[in-house]
């Protein structure tokens, strides 16, 4: 309570600064607070007006927590109350009793879970594991705008910037944090591969005749409060993706709905891209996410250790620096590289130690960023891995079902395609398969790509992904 209170200017300064408060919000709104009292992890912050509570509990309470959980070390939940409430009314702000109100709150996160897991949610993606540093504040700060007033502040929000960098993460981010507030919402992630293969699909079922395949396609992205459409970069050049998504963006925008895009370029560089859907990518607002400064590596870093609780590690701080040193460009890779330390320990079954050593050699394999990628099987392995999220242990594995045979097969075709690989080598790299396998599955792939255009849509995302150039 003391550290509290003695840190609050301290802590209401730093949300003005890194939130971006007008003079007139944060006197309005932030000066006025004070610290009542705090019980168990509840803080009680006192209000002038009781009227005011909804206003700084939908706009400040998410920034609060943040600024209040960085000064002092301590999440608090955070509850406001009237300046001059009495004793006997403050119970009434209290949780009524302590097992129902934890059952209430776990009844409640339940059901949000199971809607964000509808609307294709990746849990661990929220503001509360997104660490803000100076590459991304300024779409930190934008995103938890739209957040706080979905469809209202910047609409739509575009997110761009390079490969690994935190975009999904922060629209991810947005939808929890919209649905948390209010489950009621209708949210919807998808990527452009998805929207434009569902596209495709509808368009071949109709032809057969059935009309409701492009009625339930137009309902299904159209029927949101908020559509988050991921690498929007994919459907350039596709005309019908392009002619359909515009009048998606017009429907949802005209009625004030939320759009949230991301995509690896800013909407003046995407060259093919239809002037008229340029133009409203550029409607609200665009914000960029540049690559990490040191300081925000190894906070990205120690963030991951807290989270996967790999505390148990002991991990030496100049392990870490290591890794921050040297993985510079993605944090997609600067995650990996944790990840292959630990497992690279466990593979020795903890003889060696953690140190630089072990840490160059789980480094060994990733792309330096300074260099030009050169596309070799490993990579390509990686990236199907990556996209279809099935591990490259399945890859290898002999497990046969379709999911996991049909992305296998298409890193064979890959391999041929883009290498000059061997067969041989190829069947070696994938769990000592031999060369006839891999020829066959690499003949089935080129087949299937001729007549499948879905299938042919998502070979090309993925060549992209491996060379982007
Ligand atoms: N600021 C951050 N704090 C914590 N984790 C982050 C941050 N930025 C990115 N990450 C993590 O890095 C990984 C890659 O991020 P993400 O998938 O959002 O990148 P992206 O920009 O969407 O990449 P792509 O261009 O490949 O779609 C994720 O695991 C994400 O949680």
């Amino acid at each position: 309570m003391i550290t509290i209170k003695e840190k609050w200017e301290e802590i209401i300064q730093k949300l003005k600064v890194e939130y971006f408060l007008s003079n007139i919000s944060f006197e309005t709104w932030i000066r006025p607070l004070e610290v009542y009292d705090i019980v168990d992890d509840t803080l009680y912050l006192s209000i002038n007006f009781k009227a005011s509570i909804e206003h700084i509990q939908n706009k400040y309470l998410l920034p609060l927590k943040v600024c209040i959980a960085e000064v002092t070390g301590v999440e608090y939940d955070i509850k406001f109350i009237p300046k001059d409430v009495s004793q006997s009314e403050m119970e009434t702000y209290r949780p009524s009793g302590e097992t129902e109100y934890k059952e209430e709150i776990k009844q409640k996160h339940k059901k949000v879970n199971h809607i964000a897991e509808q609307a294709n949610l990746n849990s661990k993606y929220t503001f509360d594991t997104f660490v803000v540093g100076g590459n991304n504040n300024f779409a930190h700060a934008a995103s938890l705008a739209v957040a706080e007033s979905p469809g209202e502040v910047y609409n739509p929000l575009f997110l761009y910037g390079g490969v690994g960098l935190g975009k999904t993460h922060l629209m991810h981010s947005v939808a929890h944090y919209i649905l948390d507030k209010d489950p009621s919402k209708k949210v919807l992630y998808v990527t452009s591969e998805t929207f434009t293969n569902e596209l495709i699909d509808a368009i071949r079922i109709g032809k057969t005749g059935n009309e409701l395949a492009m009625t339930s396609f137009r309902d299904k992205y159209r029927n949101n409060d908020v559509l988050l459409i991921d690498d929007v970069q994919f459907i350039i050049g596709k005309e019908s993706t392009q002619e359909e998504f515009f009048h998606t963006f017009n429907h949802l925008h005209n009625a004030g709905k939320q759009i949230i895009i991301s995509s690896d370029k800013p909407p003046k560089d995407m060259e093919t891209l239809e002037a008229r859907l340029r133009t409203r990518f550029e409607w609200g607002l665009i914000a960029d996410i540049s690559a990490p400064d040191y300081e925000t590596r190894m906070a990205i870093l120690y963030k991951k250790i807290e989270i996967d609780q790999l505390e148990r590690y002991n991990i030496p701080n100049d392990v870490i620096q290591y890794i921050a040193t040297n993985i510079k460009s993605n944090i997609r890779e600067l995650e990996g590289s944790l990840n292959k330390l630990i497992a690279l320990y466990r593979i020795n079954n903890n003889q060696k130690e953690i140190d630089i050593t072990l840490a160059s050699e789980a480094l060994k394999d990733l792309i330096s960023p300074d260099e030009n990628r050169k596309v070799t099987p490993e990579l390509i392995i990686d990236v199907v891995s990556e996209h279809f999220n099935i591990p490259i242990s399945d890859l290898k594995s002999s497990k046969r079902n379709a999911e996991i045979a049909n992305a296998r097969q298409i890193a064979m075709y890959l391999c041929r395609k883009m290498t000059d690989t061997p067969l041989k080598t190829i069947g070696l790299l994938l769990g000592g398969r031999d060369h006839s396998t891999v020829n066959h599955g690499v003949d089935k792939v080129s087949n299937d790509v001729e007549n499948n255009e879905t299938l042919s849509n998502t070979i090309s995302i993925i060549k992209k992904k491996i060379n982007p150039v």
